[in-house]
């Protein structure tokens, strides 16, 4: 995903998590510096020392302006991992920093301000007090913060508005659906403006419809403010919807850190590829995953084109319109071309394995591999062929 100024998401990290741990048990701290203790699976741990090591050593930044999704199976520690990121929870060992500041040096009152102003956390069970309107509930957080009764009424009414409950201002929670309750914990989060938003699997417990509809409400809050988010879930549909990346966990480890593309695309061991199985791979794949260079300058000015980032599905459309090759254009300039083996290929699963993070560089890089200059005639104007890509 962008920003709201259509740049790529900043490298500069948010959160920046290194060596990780978090032991519950006893005696917990002795468990990361052990060798012996570490080598142990989940169980042997448990039966040998009592402990659960519910996040193990595990290592990531969230960029700027990313989605950055935990996803896993229950009891992966995906919670305690989020958790440890506002020391929620106390982490056992490793570093956590947030722009550069060392959260675990933080005291008390920092935490605070780290917590209701910097990483505001959007719960499952929101938490919502059942005496008090949409509006004031939704205000509660400025109220904590000390900001007057009039102006954050008037900020939690703009915010009210942005997450679609303008009109219900002054009902209380127990006369709204789920849909709209888990909205209304969604715009007090949103209310002190943080800097990352955290969200601990919100709509797990909404029905499939509304729980779409609250999806697509995230993808368009980030696209219209670019706010960095950081979502839990153990559901792989949700999570490749909404991820820029996601950090897949087992067992407490991170066993694949990637974009939907290179998860889906090229599992890290078997126990991802069995995750993944099921995924239609040509709506995650892009066409950067089947392209080649253009065989010959024809090539380089017949077909229809399609962006980098189209997905193989819609190539599969636009090839199989056009009965040619489909060239892929970024900004009138011909990256390579796919043809409609090559497409089939990623549908059966049978194609390389992708290279994205080589990838994402061609779209910046010019004379990256696989880049055929457009033809000059080309740049002027569009093939006859061409359509917009799609
Ligand atoms: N307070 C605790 N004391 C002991 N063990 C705990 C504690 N909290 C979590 N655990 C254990 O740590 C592991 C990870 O739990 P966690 O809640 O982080 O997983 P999760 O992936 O978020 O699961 P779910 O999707 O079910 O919420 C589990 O084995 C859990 O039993």
């Amino acid at each position: 995903m962008t920003d709201t100024t259509g740049t790529p998401a900043s490298d500069t990290p948010v959160f920046s998590v290194d060596g990780l741990w978090k032991v519950f048990g006893p005696k917990a701290d002795r468990v990361p510096g052990d060798p012996d203790l570490t080598a142990l699976d989940p169980a042997e741990l448990r039966s040998r020392t009592g402990c659960t090591a519910a996040v193990r050593d595990v290592t990531f930044d969230v960029r700027k302006g990313e989605v950055f999704v935990v996803m896993g199976l229950s009891g992966s520690g995906k919670s305690t991992l989020v958790r440890c990121l506002t020391r929620l929870i106390e982490p056992t060992a490793g570093t956590i920093a947030i722009d550069g500041e060392d959260v675990r040096a933080m005291d008390r009152a920092r935490l605070r301000e780290l917590r209701r102003h910097r990483a505001a956390m959007v719960f499952q069970h929101f938490g919502l007090l059942p005496h008090r309107t949409v509006l004031d509930n939704v205000a509660y957080g400025l109220e904590i913060q000390g900001m007057g009764k009039a102006e954050r009424r008037e900020r939690a009414a703009e915010v009210v508005a942005k997450v679609g409950l303008e009109g219900m201002e002054q009902r209380r929670p127990a006369q709204l659906s789920g849909g709209q309750r888990q909205r209304v914990g969604l715009a007090r989060a949103l209310a002190v403006d943080p800097e990352v938003l955290l969200f601990d699997e919100p709509f797990s417990a909404l029905d499939p419809l509304i729980r779409r509809d609250m999806q697509e409400e995230v993808v368009r809050l980030h696209r219209e403010e670019g706010r960095t988010m950081v979502f839990i879930t153990h559901d792989l549909q949700e999570a490749l919807k909404l991820g820029d990346r996601i950090a897949l966990m087992r067992d407490g480890r991170v066993v694949q850190l990637g974009t939907p593309e290179e998860i889906v695309g090229s599992p890290a061991d078997d126990y991802v590829r069995a995750f993944v199985r099921d995924v239609p791979r040509e709506q995650v794949m892009t066409v950067r995953t089947a392209m080649r260079p253009a065989a010959s300058s024809e090539e380089t000015v017949t077909g229809p084109a399609v962006r980098p980032d189209a997905t193989v599905s819609e190539a599969i459309e636009a090839v199989s319109r056009a009965g040619t090759t489909a060239r892929v254009l970024d900004e009138g300039r011909c990256l390579g071309v796919v043809d409609a083996g090559a497409l089939l290929d990623v549908v059966a699963g049978t194609a390389a394995p992708t290279r994205t993070a080589d990838a994402a560089g061609d779209t910046h890089a010019d004379g990256a591999a696989g880049v055929v200059p457009a033809a000059p005639a080309q740049r002027r104007e569009p093939a006859p062929t061409s359509e917009e890509p799609v």
